[in-house]
C-alpha cells in the first residue's frame, strides 16, 4: 500500500466572525497544507484604491483600476503575508477605513474576475494541497473543492469575538457593522456570500474554536479517506483538474 498522501482543497465560508481565518490557519498548520486568506486579497485592492485616489463609491472608476495593483500572497499558515505592489500591506488592510469600504469594491465584477484568477493560480500552484478561506469559495472560486465548510455563528457571538480582538470595540455598534457587510456580501449580484449545496454548515456559536478545528480536521481526514479510495478506482483527477481553468 502506498503512503502518499492525495493533496486535497478545502474550501472555507462564511460570514464575518464565523472562525473562518483562525480555524484555517490551523487546520492547514495542521495537515501540512497551504493557506489562503481570501478577504485580505480584497482588502488589499481596496486599500489600493483607497491610497490611490480612486473614488470607491464609483463602480466604473473601481472597474477601470481593477488590474493595477500587483498583489502577492504568502500561503503559509503560520506566516500569512500579503503585499500590494511590492509593499507589506498587512496592517493596513485591517483599518476601520479598509473594512467599512471592501464591500463596495469587492462587489464589482472586474474586482472579482481579477481576484479570482489570481485564487485559482495560487490554488493550483499549491503542491500538498490548501485551505481557502472567504465568501464565494465553494460557489464560485473552487466549486470541485475535496470539501466544503460553511461557518456560521450568531451576530451576537461574532460580535463578542470582533470586538474582543479590539481594544475599547463597542459591541452594539460592532455588531451593527457586521450586519451591514453581511447584507451587502450576501445581496451582491456577483458571486455573493453563500452556502454551497454541497457544503458541510457548522454554526460555531456554541463551540470553542478548539472544537471547530477538530471537527474540520475530522472532516478532511475523512474526506481524504474517501477521494483516495476513489482515485485508486480511477474515479477523480488530480488537484489540478479539481481547480477551475
Ligand atoms: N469558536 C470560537 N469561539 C470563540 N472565539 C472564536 C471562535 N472562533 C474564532 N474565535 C475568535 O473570534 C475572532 C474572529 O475569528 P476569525 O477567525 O478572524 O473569524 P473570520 O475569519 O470568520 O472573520 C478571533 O479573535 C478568534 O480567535
Ligand atoms: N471570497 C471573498 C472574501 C472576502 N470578500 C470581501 O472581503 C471582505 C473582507 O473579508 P474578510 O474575510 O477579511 O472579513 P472578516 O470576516 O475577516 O472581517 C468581505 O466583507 C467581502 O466584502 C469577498 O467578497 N469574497
Amino acid at each position: 500500500m502506498s503512503d502518499t498522501v492525495e493533496s486535497v482543497i478545502v474550501a472555507i465560508d462564511g460570514p464575518s466572525g464565523t472562525g473562518k481565518s483562525s480555524t484555517s490557519k490551523a487546520v492547514a498548520s495542521a495537515l501540512g497544507l497551504s493557506y489562503l486568506d481570501t478577504g485580505a486579497q480584497y482588502r488589499a485592492i481596496t486599500w489600493w484604491m483607497i491610497t490611490n485616489g480612486i473614488d470607491v463609491s464609483d463602480p466604473l472608476a473601481i472597474a477601470s483600476a481593477a488590474g493595477k495593483p500587483v498583489i502577492e500572497s504568502g500561503t503559509d499558515p503560520s506566516a500569512p503575508a500579503i503585499t500590494v505592489d511590492g509593499l507589506d500591506a498587512s496592517g493596513p488592510i485591517r483599518e476601520q477605513d479598509v473594512t467599512s469600504k471592501v464591500s463596495a469594491v469587492s462587489a464589482v465584477p472586474e474586482v472579482r474576475t481579477r481576484i479570482t484568477e489570481l485564487q485559482r493560480s495560487i490554488a493550483r500552484a499549491a503542491e500538498k494541497g490548501i485551505v481557502v478561506e472567504g465568501r464565494d469559495i465553494g460557489t464560485t472560486v473552487l466549486p470541485d473543492a475535496d470539501l466544503k465548510i460553511f461557518l456560521t455563528a450568531s451576530p451576537e457571538a461574532r460580535a463578542a469575538r470582533r470586538s474582543g480582538e479590539i481594544k475599547g470595540a463597542d459591541v452594539t455598534a460592532t455588531r451593527e457593522a457586521l450586519i451591514k457587510r453581511d447584507a451587502a456580501d450576501s445581496s451582491r449580484k456577483t458571486s455573493p456570500l453563500a452556502k454551497a449545496d454541497d457544503a458541510v454548515e457548522v454554526d460555531t456559536t456554541d463551540l470553542t474554536l478548539q472544537q471547530v478545528i477538530e471537527c474540520v480536521v475530522t472532516l478532511v481526514e475523512e474526506r481524504r479517506g474517501a477521494t483516495g479510495d476513489e482515485e485508486k478506482r480511477g474515479a477523480t483527477g488530480s488537484a489540478e483538474k479539481r481547480v477551475a481553468k
